[in-house]
């Protein structure tokens, strides 16, 4: 029998909008811990109110994301503003339009394909150890450098040879759009895009920006396109190069949409992760001396390759279990295409529902005592007695991450790079979160080094 799903309580006035404004995954734990597994949370005033509803077990969240995907779409405000802003690139598009681009994408992303940009991203890691060794005060913000590190890996595999200038504008424009994406979407009485607002005019000015050099980094591509794929091409080369079977092409404005995707999509996420992997290694000296000596017999001091991932188990847990802890795509949301049901609750058709991986990976059910940092958590063993949802940093079903083998190898090697040569010690213990078109830490991640 189908039933209602439990209301959270809120206010008369707004319901629960306050509450999941300020902080969106607390309200979701608290109801999670209170009213189980599926819930409602009523939202905006009498009259106006909608419902929202979020599923926190594992079967819930297979059926969304993956055995029922086609009834639940990419449909909210969120994807319409992201839209808005960079373009309908493979996070955003649907149906045919996005069937054409993952065709085309999905080579860029083979496993021989990304191991191909792993002097790409050494070249950054080994920078930013250069930077920390000439640290006067022996301390850095893991938080900034790795979001630094982060940007700029991506961008060099992206724009080659054009990345200085491009690093540039991305870190300049892209927060301007994020906080846009954000207000807005989260604003059910926002205003139209082309009122001459501040925040609208400033949003306009940072797209343009952003445009301008992408359309021009593609436009020599494309006067340098009938020369033959090289394995040096830049991303952006191979897109602009990119053949389905009937012949057709993704036009300059495809590509940049999907370059704007990959900015947006590849470097604040993977940036968090390894950020909260060496936070999490500087409070735990038992982990972080284990990485160590991994590191050192594996890789005798060389510098780690693509080919070193799969004999570094033991990192690849730290960063499983950093993603547990602190998933920087902590929620994702669909749109019900029709009235349904998950886990004997009622879903109606054009309710708005949302996955927590930050919940889920701190269900009780299924993680014993979910708060403690434990990398032993991801052996192969207990990996296999665990649901598949359990775990879902890189979401899952036919829209799971393209990037997931590129995040994992790209924050392998940095963590690989920096432990060879530092030892840390935390400094900030309690790290406050935000969440904004990620999550991640609000503030300083400070971590004191001691060379090895
Ligand atoms: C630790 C790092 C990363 C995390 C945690 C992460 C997480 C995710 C998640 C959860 C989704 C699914 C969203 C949804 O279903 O609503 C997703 C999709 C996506 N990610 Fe990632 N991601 C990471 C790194 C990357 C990187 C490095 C790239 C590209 C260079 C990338 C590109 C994408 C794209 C294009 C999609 C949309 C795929 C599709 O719908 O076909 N991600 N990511």
């Amino acid at each position: 029998m189908t039933r209602e799903a439990p209301q959270v309580a809120g206010s008369g006035l707004l319901g629960t909008l306050v509450e999941l404004r300020d902080d969106t995954v607390r309200a979701y734990l608290r109801a999670q811990r209170d009213h189980g597994d599926v819930v409602r949370f009523p939202v905006g005033p009498p009259g106006l109110r909608a419902h929202l509803y979020a599923v926190f077990s594992p079967d819930g969240v297979q059926q969304i994301l993956g055995t029922r995907a086609a009834g639940f779409r990419k449909d909210n405000s969120v994807y319409a503003e992201i839209r808005a802003s960079i373009g309908n690139g493979l996070l955003t598009s649907q149906d045919d339009e996005y069937l054409f681009q993952r065709r085309l994408v999905q080579p860029l992303f083979t496993r021989r394909r990304v191991d191909g940009y792993a002097a790409a991203i050494g070249t950054e890691a080994a920078a930013t150890a250069d930077r920390w060794a000439a640290r006067p005060d022996a301390t850095v913000d893991v938080a900034s450098e790795t979001a630094e590190f982060a940007l700029r890996a991506i961008s060099r595999i992206l724009f080659g040879a054009d990345l200085d200038e491009t690093v540039d504008v991305v870190r300049r424009c892209f927060p301007v759009l994020g906080e846009h994406v954000l207000n807005r979407g989260a604003n059910p009485l926002r205003s139209p895009r082309n009122w001459p607002t501040p925040a609208n005019r400033r949003a306009a000015a940072a797209q343009r920006e952003l445009y301008a050099i992408c359309d021009r980094i593609i436009a020599e591509r494309h006067a340098s396109r009938t020369a033959p794929e090289g394995d040096g091409d830049d991303m952006m080369t191979l897109l602009v190069k990119a053949r389905d079977a009937d012949g057709s092409v993704l036009d300059a404005q495809a590509v940049r949409d999907q370059v704007l995707v990959f900015l947006l999509a590849g470097h604040e996420t993977t940036a968090t992760a390894l950020a909260f992997a060496l936070h999490l290694l500087a409070l735990h000296p038992k982990a972080q001396e284990r990485t160590h000596t991994e590191l050192d017999e594996v890789l005798g001091g060389r510098t780690p390759a693509a080919g070193d991932l799969d004999r570094l188990p033991y990192v690849t847990m730290v960063l499983k279990e950093a993603l547990r802890l602190y998933p920087s795509v902590a929620i994702m949301g669909r749109k019900a295409v029709t009235d349904t049901e998950i886990g004997g609750f009622r879903i109606p058709a054009g309710a708005d529902v949302y996955v927590s991986p930050y919940v889920t990976h701190r269900h009780p059910a299924y993680w014993d005592d979910p708060e403690a940092f434990d990398p032993e958590r991801f052996t192969p063993q207990a990996e296999a007695d665990r649901p598949r949802y359990a775990f879902f940093p890189f979401g899952g079903g036919p829209r799971a991450c393209i990037g997931q083998h590129f995040a994992m190898l790209e924050a392998t090697l940095a963590l690989a790079t920096l432990l060879q040569r530092f030892t840390l010690t935390a400094v900030d213990t309690e790290i406050p979160l935000e969440l904004g078109m990620t999550m991640r830490a609000a503030g300083p991640v400070r971590v004191r080094l001691t060379s090895r």
